[in-house]
């Protein structure tokens, strides 16, 4: 089992009123699974990703990576934001070297890494741009390279297209395949796009608005990639829009 998430709860206290954003949340994510994570706004699905990240703590409850219990961020396991959050002042380059640099990687080991993900993301000779100098895909293929750069064992993801427009959201989710089909890293993806969740995911877990509980664990048994008009593709999505529709009428 490569990430385990235990019997997590978390309550932020707002105006000395508690809100149990999440309670007893359980799953196991097998390794090299493409999970993606549902919900309405507001059920904590961020929340969540943020603690197996470790940047917030939860108040009970275990995040274990490969076997072991983990409370704060750490090389195994990368982040991807919605924004991208590059360094506007690195170059494409600079900014995929730079974790490597914080994990010590020597020098030759780290130009060939950087050359491997320039080429996988197609950004081979573009390393001198700044990123106000590429487009929306092109950051975000840079910023998922950076953070597959020191080989994590989970890659999370918050929205990652979520600032792409309609049309160039399919091409870069057949890209953002196209990666993790390299790499197969474990991936935990937080989405609010169902065609999105069942183009990429293994599986995808809908979150409801009452703590959090998981109303759904839907495997999705389709060979890759994925032909967005087959029956079997409208009948998955079919099946989470309606789990999701009964959510937000409650
Ligand atoms: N630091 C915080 N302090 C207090 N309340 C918070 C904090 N972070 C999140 N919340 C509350 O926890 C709940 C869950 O927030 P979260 O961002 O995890 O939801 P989400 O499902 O990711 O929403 P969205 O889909 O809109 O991004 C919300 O009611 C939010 O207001």
């Amino acid at each position: 089992m490569k990430l385990k998430i235990n019997n997590v709860n978390k309550i932020f206290n707002n105006d000395n009123k508690h809100h149990h954003v999440l309670k007893d949340i359980s799953m196991d994510i097998e390794k090299g699974q493409f999970v993606s994570i549902l919900g309405p706004s507001g059920c904590g699905k961020t929340t969540l990703l943020t603690i197996v990240a470790g940047f917030q703590s939860c108040d009970s409850g275990e995040i274990i990576v490969n076997s072991k219990m983990v409370s704060k961020p750490g090389p195994d396991r990368a982040f991807v934001f919605q924004n991208y959050a590059l360094f506007p002042w690195m170059n494409v380059g600079d900014n995929i070297r730079y974790p490597m640099k914080q994990q010590k990687i020597p020098k030759g080991q780290r130009e060939k890494r950087l050359n491997e993900l320039l080429e996988m993301a197609q950004l081979t000779g573009k390393d001198k741009l700044y990123p106000h100098q590429i487009s929306g895909g092109m950051k975000q293929r840079c910023a998922v390279v950076r953070a597959l750069a020191c080989s994590p064992e989970v890659l999370l993801m918050d929205e990652p297209l979520g600032a792409i427009d309609f049309q160039m959201r399919q091409n870069l989710q057949e890209e953002l395949e196209n990666l993790w089909l390299k790499d197969k890293t474990t991936v935990l993806m937080v989405t609010h796009d169902v065609d999105e969740a069942v183009y990429l995911s293994d599986r995808v877990i809908v979150m409801g608005t009452d703590k959090g509980k998981i109303l759904e664990d839907m495997y999705i048994d389709i060979d890759r990639p994925r032909n967005r008009d087959s029956k079997s593709y409208l009948e998955y999505k079919m099946k989470l829009t309606d789990v999701l529709k009964k959510c937000n009428n409650k």
